[in-house]
């Protein structure tokens, strides 16, 4: 065991997907008290098999603590906050009475907003993450491994900064690198660039990656959604430079070609999608802070409209 063990006795997954149930499996298959808190089937599959980690080297099972009631964070110093953005909220006033005010809740999700969303109804603090990974639950009871598992996190809380360093040490030992940044929200913003490029685009398309990029009428769309994205978080108050941004936004097609979006995938599937907190909160931002943003807002509707014709159909 290292320094960080005394901060963090009981860790707690709220939201056991692919994210959550990555990072938790990590964690738990590096010796940590682990809980991970999710739905029925998956719950199940791992109380009777434990957790299926498959990754590049092969399979392992994981054995962990699985639940369904939220009550399950209840002495939790350690929460990693991992449901999709929609569900921020709700889940946060769930477990708002289980938690005290020394508990550290980390947010793994996509989206600028999600930590000060949750904070704002929990006693305790809530810290943000960008999360470099690609992961997926092909079934209940197995999360599949892709690419990638590192996070950065950060917070302008000078109190919270030993905490941080022990969250560092505690994932760094897990094999999991985690940086401390004092830009966690301009990475943040960064990632959201990518996401409102990308998104809304493969997903109305139902196209990867390598094809959207392949037609230069959508490249040079997918350039004004990122200028727009620069405009709205330079009005917020970042520092994003746009020829950064832009060859951020081009590197990405030639690396993943044949990846579709969350987006895409959440379409396809039928399950509601975080486009409100990607390519909707620009839009909405933008209408706050007085920056016109006619293209993320038309992406955001388009991709409303096929959720609501895929519910109706
Ligand atoms: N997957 C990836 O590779 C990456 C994902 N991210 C981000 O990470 C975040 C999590 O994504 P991901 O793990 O893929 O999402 P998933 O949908 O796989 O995981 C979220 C899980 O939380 C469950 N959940 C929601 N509400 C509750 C609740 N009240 N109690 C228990 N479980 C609940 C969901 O169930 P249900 O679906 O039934 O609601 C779902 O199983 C997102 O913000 C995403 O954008 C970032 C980088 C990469
Ligand atoms: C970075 C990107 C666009 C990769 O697919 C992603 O995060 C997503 O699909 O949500």
């Amino acid at each position: 065991m290292n320094d960080s063990t005394p901060f963090f006795a009981h860790i707690a997954v709220v939201g056991a997907g692919a994210v959550g149930s990555f990072f938790g499996a990590m964690l738990a298959r590096a010796g940590h008290r682990v809980v991970l808190i999710g739905r029925p089937a998956h719950v199940e599959a791992i109380r009777r098999e434990g957790l299926q980690l498959q990754m590049k080297g092969g399979t392992e099972r994981v054995a962990l603590e699985a639940q369904t009631d939220i009550a399950a964070v209840q002495g939790a110093d350690l929460v990693l906050l991992c449901v999709k953005s929609p569900d921020t909220e709700a889940v946060a006033l769930e477990m708002a009475p289980h938690l005290g005010a020394d508990a550290l809740v980390l947010s793994l999700q996509n989206g600028v907003d999600n930590a000060a969303r949750a904070a704002r109804h929990l006693p305790c603090a809530v810290v943000p993450s960008v999360v470099y990974v690609a992961t997926a639950m092909p079934a209940p009871g197995i999360v599949a491994h892709f690419g990638r598992g590192d996070l950065v996190i950060g917070s302008p809380d000078a109190a919270l900064q030993p905490r941080l360093q022990a969250v560092a040490a505690l994932f760094g030992a897990a094999g999991v690198p985690v940086v401390v940044s004092p830009d966690v929200m301009g990475e943040l913003w960064r990632k959201l660039m990518l996401n409102c490029a990308y998104n809304a685009i493969s997903a109305i398309a139902q196209q990867p990656y390598g094809a959207m990029v392949a037609l230069p009428e959508i490249q040079a769309v997918m350039r004004e959604v990122v200028e727009e994205v620069v405009a709205v978080a330079r009005a917020d108050g970042q520092r994003l430079d746009l020829d950064a941004c832009l060859q951020a936004m081009d590197q990405l097609a030639p690396a993943m070609p044949g990846q579709m979006s969350s987006t895409a995938q959440d379409l396809a599937r039928g399950k509601p999608s975080e486009i409100d907190h990607l390519n909707g909160f620009i839009a909405r931002r933008g209408e706050a802070l007085g920056v016109a943003t006619p293209v993320n807002r038309t992406l955001h509707a388009l991709v409303r409209l096929a959720e609501a014709a895929r519910r109706g159909g």
